[in-house]
């Protein structure tokens, strides 16, 4: 392609300057929250000198950042200059009912600016780039060498399952059930929202130990659920040695092939004849949020050497573990249930 032809696609080259600083949306959104912006930002409009007193910020520079938001749609600015939340920016509140917060802060990590850079790599190997920078598999390094970014991912978990809780709990089929065990369910908000919908269900929740250590208030001792729940810290590629009537397996089948095939074979071990294993997922070939889902996708080769499943690659792998049944139907607008049994 010559020079000419770009000057006669002036959308195409403005698309791509603004795709290539695509860095600095997420750096500017991340900056955002740190400096506690949406949450300084009240209902009514602010000057810039006003916020950035509030949070400690030098005016002109936080101009800067808040112009540059505001053409991403992320607050906006009035005729006379003062700045106002949008949709978009409000939703970055703490206090919002469906907060995108902690979703923006671990999307945003400092380790995701480590290893995008590093994207061509993976794509040429098909697999992680952890092992290379760090020496050790990504949950291993979140565990030892990143513990705030692991406290991030578990906070990011939690608002993003308190999104999508109730579309679960409402989507699973609890006749017959009288004991459920999440697997890899992270802080336990799904499995604590389905023991206070049936108070005779018991639950079991699986995760790394150092995520269960911390898991909901209300399963932990002293917690109003607790006498109905047990907290396994483990790891579900090893061992899963839970014997439960219904398996929940809750977006973690996103890592490499032989860790999702383990997994779920651990299942099949682990499990009585004819009990039932719901795998809930985000699918990048039926989803309404393609931009996220391929973005997700692409996050998870370079982190864990995984990736989002279409539902044909997913039923492909949940057959090969040994379980039975082809029946999936979407919970939400992007998330999918597979049900399946463990055959006799
Ligand atoms: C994307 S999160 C999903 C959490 C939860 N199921 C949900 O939907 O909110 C993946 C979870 O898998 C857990 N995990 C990662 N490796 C694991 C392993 N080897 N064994 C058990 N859990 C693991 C993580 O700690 C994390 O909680």
């Amino acid at each position: 392609m010559t020079e000419t032809d770009v000057t006669r696609t002036p959308q195409a080259a403005t698309r791509l300057r603004e795709l290539a600083f695509g860095a600095m949306s997420a750096g500017a959104l991340r900056a955002a929250l740190r400096l506690g912006l949406p949450d300084a930002l009240g209902d009514t409009s602010a000057t810039v000198e006003d916020l950035a007193r509030e949070v400690s910020a030098h005016p002109g520079a936080l101009h800067r950042l808040l112009r540059a938001l505001a053409c991403q749609g992320v607050f906006a600015e009035e005729p006379d200059g003062r700045y106002t939340h949008t949709e978009a920016s409000r939703l970055l509140r703490a206090d919002a009912p469906r907060s995108m917060r902690d979703v923006a802060l671990w999307t945003t990590e400092p380790w995701t600016w480590e290893a995008w850079p590093h994207l061509d790599r993976a794509v040429r190997s098909g697999g992680s780039v952890f092992p290379e920078l760090h020496g050790k598999q990504f949950f291993d390094y979140l565990h030892e060498d990143a513990p705030e970014s692991a406290a991030a991912l578990d906070r990011a978990m939690t608002q993003s399952s308190r999104t999508s809780a109730q579309d679960v709990t409402a989507a699973l089929d609890l006749t017959g059930v009288d004991s459920v065990a999440d697997i890899g369910g992270g802080q336990g908000l799904v499995l604590a929202t389905l023991l206070e919908r049936d108070p005779t269900l018991r639950g079991t929740l699986l995760d790394l130990p150092g995520v269960v250590a911390s898991a909901d208030r209300r399963l932990r001792d002293g917690g109003e659920l607790a006498a109905r729940a047990t907290l396994v810290g483990g790891d579900c590629r090893v061992d899963i040695g839970v014997r439960a009537d219904l398996y929940i397996v809750k977006n973690i089948l996103e890592w490499d092939d032989d860790s999702t095939l383990r997994t779920l074979r651990n299942i099949v071990a682990a499990a009585a004849p004819g009990a039932r294993v719901a795998v809930i997922e985000n699918l990048v070939d039926e989803t309404a949020s393609m931009r996220f889902t391929a973005a997700m996708d692409l996050l998870l080769l370079l982190n864990v050497g995984g990736r989002k499943h279409t539902k044909d690659s997913l039923l492909t792998l949940i057959e090969q573990a040994g379980l039975r049944g082809r029946d999936v139907r979407a919970v939400n607008p992007s998330l999918h249930m597979f049900e399946c049994t463990v055959p006799a």
